[in-house]
């Protein structure tokens, strides 16, 4: 009996203690000023919201797993690959434009550098991202996501440290991303202070805090926060900084410490297989010709992700077997997208009528029809198609200039003269039609093209493009964006195109479409006409005819 009222109290005794150890366990996360029971809830709450979860979202799905499922950016990802797959990774920034791949891409490559041989990347190294465009600066810098702050003890909340009077240093992404890579998507939206702060951190690899709480000789802080503040965190880590914005819009600060990566614009076979390898990973079965549809929408492989998200949508509400292109009109109506304009070549060669090449705003590269008439009397030029004047703002304020366009079609008219061109006896109409934005320089060589053709009246062929700047003195000058162009030329049909000698790569004779390097306008009139019939003499002859000059 004894016994056993010993046993019992023992095991009551026992349960007493497991239940106040279980109470004690969930009150510890409790802060100071949180009810016990207030902690219970909220506990309970996340536990709950925790266990619920929906099924995989199509765009995660659908996201590259492997660089390799990253179309149409091979030059970026072998960039990439030697940046920081190395033994001594670089930092990196990505140029590009909107949706494609270029976050895709960064999420990748560490696992890859992990993978080699020599890379100082452990296995543990963490992916940190970051979006610039959510980071808020806070000139009292209480909260610095990115840079880490200190919750000194003024403020609500400091807790046990804020009691005891100790500033406490709380890490921000560069310390989190220590040993690893730091993605800072659309970096050029930093405020200026962030920047500087991050250049400093690049510079230093540790990130230094403080605080006007923090005193050295403050016994009751402990040692790692002296620590912290004596030598600072360490922030050891790669940078990738993904921006849509251009080169000239970064600070060269940034700039020079990083390596330079660029990724395209997505030409139509991209976008398509992007469309179709989505589709496959939906598991949705499809109408033949629906991807090329999907292109015709879609400017970039998240457009197209997004366009097969609401395509699978559809057909499993409509329970539909097959999804046609009925359901892409919808789906593109509904989101509000546009068939895309991609410019083709004319059908026949015109006289006075020339492709140019330039890149838009967004980095894609575009064709860019230039035409000249030239009459006989008058005198003078009339540029039509362009601004005529252009504003060009920078840090001191902003400055007004005379068209690039217009001051480049001047230099082909002085340029001219010596082909037995005199600009007092004849008036030269050029027009860029489309309402395309003109670079004037390197417009230069298609607008001496169309001139001279306009002039002699020998036509050029509807399959030539060419891109270049035009020197005073007949040289023909590099320009930039050639990649861009080239794509350009070839997606509208181009088959031959002429550029700079200094833009000259040897990928180039890989690219599917004849390209010729051009180092004076005599070279470049040999390879416009020559090889398609009309001898350069023909023109010069039937200038001498025409004796003028
Ligand atoms: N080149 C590509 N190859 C395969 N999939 C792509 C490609 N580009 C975009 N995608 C798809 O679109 C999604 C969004 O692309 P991502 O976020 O990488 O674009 P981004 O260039 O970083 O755009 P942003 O500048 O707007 O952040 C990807 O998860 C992927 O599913």
């Amino acid at each position: 009996m004894e016994w056993n009222l010993l046993a019992g109290a023992q095991l009551l005794f026992f349960g007493l203690g497991a239940w106040y150890f279980w109470r004690s366990s969930r009150r510890k996360g409790a802060g100071e000023g949180l009810r016990c029971e207030d902690n219970i809830v909220e506990m309970d709450k996340l536990m709950a919201m925790e266990e619920t979860k929906l099924t995989e979202p199509l765009a995660e799905q659908t996201r590259p797993r492997t660089l390799e499922e990253i179309i149409g950016q091979e030059n970026g990802i072998k960039a990439l690959r030697a940046a920081l797959c190395g033994p001594n990774p670089q930092h990196i920034l990505i140029y590009g434009p909107p949706g494609v791949g270029k976050t895709a891409a960064a999420r990748l490559i560490l696992e890859e550098a992990k993978k080699r041989e020599g890379s100082p990347f452990g296995a543990g190294a963490r992916f940190v991202e970051i979006d610039a465009t959510t980071l808020q600066f806070d000139e009292r810098n209480i909260a610095d996501p990115l840079l880490g702050s200190v919750h000194d003890p003024i403020y609500q909340g400091a807790g046990a440290f804020g009691n005891a009077g100790i500033p406490r240093p709380r890490p921000g992404a560069v310390c989190e991303a220590h040993g690893g890579v730091l993605f800072i998507d659309e970096i050029g939206e930093l405020h200026p202070v962030q920047m500087n702060k991050l250049l400093k951190v690049l510079e230093d690899r540790v990130a230094h805090f403080q605080s006007s709480y923090y005193s050295s000789s403050n016994k009751s802080i402990p040692p790692y926060i002296h620590q912290i503040f004596r030598k600072g965190m360490p922030a050891d880590f790669r940078l990738i900084g993904a921006t849509t914005r251009s080169p000239q819009e970064i600070p060269e600060a940034l700039r020079s410490r990083c390596t330079e990566i660029f990724f395209e614009p997505l030409d139509r076979t991209a976008v398509e297989k992007i469309a179709e390898n989505s589709l496959r990973r939906a598991g949705v079965s499809y109408e033949e010709g629906l991807c090329g549809r999907i292109a015709a929408y879609a400017g970039g492989g998240r457009d197209a992700v997004n366009l097969v998200q609401s395509l699978t949508s559809l057909a499993w509400m409509e329970g539909k077997k097959k999804i046609t292109a009925r359901e892409l009109e919808w789906a593109a109506e509904a989101g509000r997208y546009q068939p895309l304009y991609r410019q083709k070549i004319a059908k026949q060669p015109q006289v006075g009528v020339v492709n140019g090449l330039g890149v838009q705003g967004n980095g894609r590269g575009t064709l860019l029809s230039v035409e000249a008439v030239v009459r006989k009397g008058g005198n003078g030029l009339t540029v039509t198609g362009i601004v005529e004047e252009e504003e060009l703002k920078n840090g001191q304020g902003t400055a007004k200039r005379k068209s690039n366009a217009r001051s480049a079609a001047e230099n082909v008219l002085t340029l001219l003269e010596q082909f037995g061109f005199s600009a007092q006896d004849f008036h030269v109409h050029l027009n860029f039609p489309g309402g395309v934005p003109v670079d004037g320089p390197s417009a230069g060589v298609a607008m001496f093209l169309a001139i001279y053709s306009a002039f002699t009246e020998i036509p050029v062929a509807h399959t030539l493009a060419l891109t270049g700047e035009i020197g005073l003195h007949g040289q023909v000058l590099p320009v930039g964006g050639v990649e861009q162009k080239l794509a350009a030329a070839k997606e509208a049909g181009a088959t031959k195109v002429l550029i700079p000698k200094q833009n000259w790569k040897e990928s180039y004779h890989n690219l599917g479409i004849e390209v010729i390097s051009v180092a004076t306008v005599q070279e470049l009139l040999s390879a416009a006409f020559l090889s398609e019939g009309a001898a350069l003499s023909e023109g010069i002859d039937f200038l001498q005819e025409k004796e003028i000059g």
